[in-house]
């Protein structure tokens, strides 16, 4: 059993993909045993959770998902714990693993009640795990609500049940208002066999808590993966003979005439991501050709850059005026980061949606929060939300670009590439001006000479990872974030 961290390198599988796994590990072992195994695992980390706890209570439901609780519940009674089941389901219609595991649970002497207990230490919520079809009605509802209400930690087995194992929406909404979220008890899932992308994105970071991981000794065999979790980056090697035209030249286009700042804040970013040189070419003429608090950005006019040999961030703060550039950055520029309007403005105008396509074999890495990613695909943002991971995916195919589509859990998707799922960051980047600092540091690790996926995953871990170090009593700022 393993805790993970935004370190963790591993790879992900979703619903169908588990489900291949757990039958071909299953087909080599005795009946059984990987329940027994799922069960053993959830005991140990309930026991080292609560391990004073004198109440337990252990919500199973109708399938496998309740039989893990089940057996968890036969290991816990069995190692002198306090054990209380409630169950929901029709035992007529039980899965085999999951009659069995009752049947062990009834000859260790679990206690089986028809309500949950006035009070419990700890929560075992075993009621939906990969079969969940539908969002929790009735009963079912009623308890997920009261056991994440309540103070008692709630341990999940294998998902939070009604989170979708593939795109991490959660179908029952038991997360209490983020107003009220200082009162949260303690979250935590241990995912079981695979670890799922639904459990690093969409609402499955705030659904798991912190997250543990068991293999139970399976191997995933030859099963495609759906995505990867990157692991943290290896800082890069700078080699004593080298030079600023080593690593090599960004240039940020924006900051139309009120939004000066955007630009600001991309070209400090891509100096402070180790850009060799930064040029910051803003679409207000009017604008001083210096920035005092930081002398090393050089001002050029935008039809003055030598496009062709530069990594462009076009988009910050670039407002309408941004679209008359688009055709020359689009043609020109060596490595391409486009961001915000650049990306309204693509998405408004067909001509530079081919002209984007046809950029194909050059580094090309796309940036939109998920309003901007529904322009692109013509869509709705809740749509875009539902399935964050089909949206990047179908974007960058479209394209033929790197995407980074973000929010909680960023998705990092190319053409024909197995996607990466950010595991850093936090609410505190919910703040104007993160992404301008996100796009800058991108820029800087084009211009490095990375490839795009790699600039994009590394630059999105390193931006998450700043937000998780700042430190609590003090605000975060996209100035700050930009110069950490
Ligand atoms: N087999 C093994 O050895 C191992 C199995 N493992 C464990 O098995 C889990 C998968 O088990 P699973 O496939 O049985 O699915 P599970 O999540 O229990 O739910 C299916 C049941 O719920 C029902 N149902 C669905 N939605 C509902 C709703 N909203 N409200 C009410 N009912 C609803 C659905 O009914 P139906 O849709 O048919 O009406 C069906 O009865 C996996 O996540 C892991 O925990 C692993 O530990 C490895 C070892
Ligand atoms: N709740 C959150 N959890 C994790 N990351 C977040 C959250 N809110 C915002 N971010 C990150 O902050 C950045 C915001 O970018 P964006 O929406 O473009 O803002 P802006 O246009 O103000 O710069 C993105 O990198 C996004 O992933
Ligand atoms: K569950």
């Amino acid at each position: 059993m393993q805790r993970i961290t935004a370190a963790t390198a591993a790879p992900l599988f979703g619903t169908d993909a588990s489900r291949r796994i757990e039958q071909a590990a299953a087909a080599t072992l005795p009946p059984h045993a990987l329940m027994q195994r799922a069960g053993l695992a959830v005991a140990r980390l309930a026991m080292a959770v609560a391990p004073n706890a004198r109440t337990i209570w252990i919500a199973c439901g109708p399938g496998n998902n309740g039989g893990d609780g089940l057996e968890a519940a036969a290991q816990l009674q069995g190692r002198g714990f306090a054990p209380v089941v409630t169950r929901i389901g029709d035992d007529t219609r039980l899965p085999p693993d999951a009659r069995a595991s009752l049947q062990r649970a009834r000859d260790a002497g679990v206690r089986f009640a028809d309500a949950p207990p006035a009070h419990a230490d700890l929560v075992l919520d075993a009621l939906l795990g990969l079969g969940a079809a539908r969002a929790p009605g009735g009963l079912m509802a009623d308890w997920l609500r009261r056991m994440h209400a309540g103070p008692a930690p709630v341990l999940s087995i294998d998902l939070p049940s009604g989170l979708n194992a593939d795109t991490g929406a959660l179908s029952l909404n038991f997360l209490a208002p983020a107003a009220h979220r200082t009162q949260d008890a303690r979250r935590l899932c241990l995912s079981l066999l695979t670890l799922k992308p639904g459990l690093f994105t969409g609402q499955g970071r705030d659904a798991a808590g912190e997250l543990w991981f068991d293999d139970l000794a399976a191997s995933p065999g030859d099963v495609p993966l759906t995505a990867r979790l990157p692991g943290a980056p290896v800082p890069m090697n700078r080699r004593h003979a080298t030079h600023k035209g080593s690593y090599g030249d960004v240039a940020v286009v924006g900051g139309a005439p009120g939004m000066a700042g955007a630009a600001l804040l991309a070209a400090t970013a891509a100096l402070h991501g180790g850009a060799g040189r930064v040029y910051l070419a803003p679409l207000d003429a009017a604008l001083p050709a210096l920035a005092p608090t930081q002398p090393e950005l050089m001002f050029r006019r935008p039809a003055a850059l030598p496009l062709e040999d530069l990594t462009v961030v076009c988009g910050c703060g670039g407002g309408e005026a941004i679209r008359d550039l688009l055709p020359q950055v689009l043609g020109g520029s060596r490595a391409l980061v486009l961001d915000a309007d650049a990306l309204n403005a693509v998405a408004a105008d067909e001509a530079l949606q081919r002209q984007l396509a046809g950029r194909a074999g050059r580094p090309t890495v796309l940036t939109p929060h998920p309003l901007e990613a529904a322009r692109l695909l013509g869509t709705g943002t809740a749509e875009v939300q539902a399935d964050r991971l089909r949206a990047a995916t179908e974007l960058a195919q479209r394209f033929g670009a790197t995407v980074v589509l973000k929010g909680s859990g960023t998705i990092v998707a190319a053409p024909n590439q197995t996607p990466w799922i950010n595991p850093t960051g936090n609410a505190r980047l919910a703040t104007a001006g993160t992404g301008d600092v996100l796009a800058g540091m991108i820029g800087a690790a084009l211009a490095a000479g990375h490839e795009p996926m790699t600039a994009a995953w590394q630059a999105v871990w390193t931006h998450g990872e700043r937000a998780e170090r700042w430190p609590a009593h003090r605000p975060l700022t996209a100035g700050a974030l930009a110069r950490c």
